[in-house]
């Protein structure tokens, strides 16, 4: 387990109707506490790592957790022919399942299979043409086996819309940001294009050079990792260049930030790039929740994060404008072999 990534406490930032039955409701001044507690935590993780661990043993049971992994691992298993029934093709190009290979990372295959579930599109079905359906357009095909995945992946869903929501205010407190500036920001966020996916790891050919997933940066706000606790898998590219393990910690989810973060804070918060290496012998499900912008979110340096670097002696560099659903379909035209 890596000593160097913090374990942060998203508690204070969570609707307290949201928290498990067990848990104590804080009064007004240890609320306020924990909340500035929280919020100079991810600031400094965001700063300097740009990985961290929620602990969100307060708001998942185990058994919760437990679930959505063997709801994957069940789904991998189901004959190749049902999962292509629901294969990428049959939708927009980018909603449904993915085999083995089809994934490209930097013009290469990942060792990986997948299924991608995204928010609704945000254009009215008027618009969508009845002839084909344009990339993101399409509806989500969910597997209809195991019987219970829908269900209980749709719950994932809204708990983790609820987190990312919870991590943004947090991080808007992180950069010192006034009440109407978190408005805004979180008015960029309400309507979150937001991505599931769920991925399955066959381990890698033994003796064989290869990938899993290959190094990559997340393209939006936050990445909420839920997978199998296999060390090793997940490596993550510190500042000095070093790739080191984001191993799962029971009770926790890990957390990275993706390239919309390092546009509004002109890199003060970059995204860090990691990538998958999966050799042991089990099969690994991971389920990453991209908590992402609106579709038309138009993303630039933001104000507050110009002060807060000034405030620290940093400087920040201008990325320009970009709007998150044109980046997207950027990154994810290229994405898959069909
Ligand atoms: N929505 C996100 N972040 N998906 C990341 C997918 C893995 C990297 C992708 N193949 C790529 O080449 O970017
Ligand atoms: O499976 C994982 O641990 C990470 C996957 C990932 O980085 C991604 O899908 O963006
Ligand atoms: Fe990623």
């Amino acid at each position: 387990m890596p000593d160097n990534l913090p374990i942060i406490d998203p508690l204070p930032y969570l609707p307290a109707s949201s928290l498990l039955p067990h848990i104590p409701s804080l009064s007004s001044t240890e609320l306020q506490a924990r909340r500035e507690e929280t919020a100079q935590k991810i600031h400094k993780a965001c700063r300097d790592i740009g990985f961290f661990y929620l602990k969100v043993d307060s708001y998942l049971s185990k058994e919760e957790m437990k679930e959505v992994l063997e709801l994957g691992r069940e789904f991998f298993h189901r004959p190749d022919g049902e999962k292509e029934s629901i294969g990428l093709e049959k939708s927009d190009g980018v909603r449904g399942y993915q085999k083995l290979h089809q994934n490209i990372t930097k013009g290469k295959a990942d060792h990986h299979e997948g299924l991608d579930l995204y928010a609704l599109s945000p254009y009215s079905p008027s618009e969508q043409s009845s002839q084909k359906v344009r990339p993101l357009e399409g509806p989500n095909q969910w597997p209809s086996q195991p019987e219970m995945f829908k269900p209980k992946l749709e719950r994932w869903i809204e708990k983790m819309k609820i987190l990312g929501w919870a991590v943004m205010h947090a991080m808007a407190d992180g950069l010192g940001m006034k009440e109407q500036e978190w408005g805004e920001l979180g008015g960029m966020v309400q309507d979150s294009f937001w991505v599931m996916r769920v991925i399955g790891y066959p381990p890698l050919p033994n003796g064989a050079d290869g990938i899993s997933c290959g190094e990559h940066k997340d393209y939006g706000c936050l990445t909420l990792l839920h997978a199998d606790p296999i060390p090793s898998s997940l490596q993550v590219l510190s500042r000095s260049n070093e790739w080191i393990d984001a191993d799962p910690i029971e009770g926790c989810i890990i957390v990275n930030i993706g390239e919309m973060w390092e546009i509004w804070t002109g890199g003060m918060y970059p995204s860090t790039l990691h990538r998958v290496v999966h050799r042991s012998p089990t099969y690994r499900v991971s389920i990453p929740f991209f908590y992402e912008p609106n579709f038309d979110a138009q993303v630039k340096l933001l104000k507050a994060a110009e002060r807060k670097a000034e405030g620290e002696g940093r400087k920040v560099e201008d990325r320009g404008e970009v709007v998150y659903g044109d980046f997207l379909l950027g990154k994810v035209s290229g994405n898959f072999k069909y």
